[in-house]
């Protein structure tokens, strides 16, 4: 068992009892921005209905990577990349493939919460609309429906139409994510999404993506060791662009196969 730096580390949520089909199978990618090759040839499975965490100390190219699997990275003109990320027989990389669908159907969570200036319901409302739902009844159930999935129905159901920005920085990130979840998306992504939060909402963040993983695949970035014990079934360990070591969270952070895992779990690096 490899010590951690503040605690002791729980694998209570995350045992993964029966192996999940393969949702997004990340073959042989590469990603550059003009001459800096950030990622370097990654291969790794992403199981479906899991947390998949991807940690590694700063630059490593987590952000990197996880943006390539909604193309966030096309709207980076210096970005480039190789390989093959297979989603429903399609290799997402292909530049013919609709990218407006594949966010609706990968969605992303970032680290800083970004509502929309706009009221609480108008920020789950108005990507549906881009989408084209223009019935009343059907935006306030999926505005009902995605506020409760993130347990934030109670608190703001008598004040939907007040600005986003009126709420905790927990309670944008609650929204944010029931934002993403408005499309029905298969794959949530998050980049450090509890990083500029206090503890307690990010534990409330925590609980969130535990229950939202019994209906959906998730892939965090994580800086926070202790996150990625407690919540991961699955972790990738990448240093200087390359992955080091994938495998399940608990084989990975009890009996890392390479020493530089070994030491950055346990705190001598990163
Ligand atoms: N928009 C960009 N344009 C050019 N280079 C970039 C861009 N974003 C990241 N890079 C470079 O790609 C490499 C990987 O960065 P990335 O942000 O993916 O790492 P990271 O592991 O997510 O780091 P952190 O934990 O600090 O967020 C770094 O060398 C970085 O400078």
């Amino acid at each position: 068992m490899i010590e951690m730096k503040n605690n002791i580390v729980s694998f209570a949520n995350n045992t993964v009892t029966q192996k999940r089909p393969v949702q997004l199978s990340v073959e042989h990618v590469n990603i550059f921005y003009g001459e800096n090759h950030a990622v370097k040839d990654v291969t790794i499975p992403i199981h479906e209905k899991s947390i998949t965490a991807l940690i590694g100390p700063s630059g490593c190219g987590k952000s990197t990577f996880l943006r390539t699997i909604n193309r966030m990275n096309d709207l980076i003109p210096s970005a480039r990349c190789e390989g093959t990320i297979s989603y429903k027989a399609v290799n997402i990389l292909n530049p013919k493939v609709d990218v407006v669908q594949l966010r609706k159907e990968i969605g992303m969570v970032f680290q800083q919460p970004n509502p929309f200036p706009k009221s609480i319901s108008e920020n789950i409302q108005l990507p549906l609309r881009f989408a084209g739902v223009r019935s009343k009844k059907v935006l306030k159930q999926v505005t009902e429906d995605c506020l409760k999935q993130v347990g934030l129905w109670d608190e703001v159901k008598d004040r939907l139409d007040r600005s986003a920005t009126s709420l905790s920085g927990g309670q944008q990130q609650r929204l944010c994510i029931a934002r993403a979840l408005a499309l029905k998306p298969d794959v949530i992504l998050l980049d450090e999404p509890t990083s500029a939060l206090d503890p307690v909402s990010s534990a409330k963040i925590e609980e969130l993506l535990l229950e939202l993983k019994t209906s959906y695949t998730i892939v965090i970035v994580t800086h926070n060791m202790q996150q990625a014990a407690r919540i991961a079934d699955y972790t990738a360990f990448f240093y200087q662009g390359e992955l080091v070591e994938f495998g399940t969270t608990k084989t990975l952070f009890t009996t890392p196969e390479k020493k530089s895992t070994a030491d950055y779990i346990s705190g001598r690096f990163g």
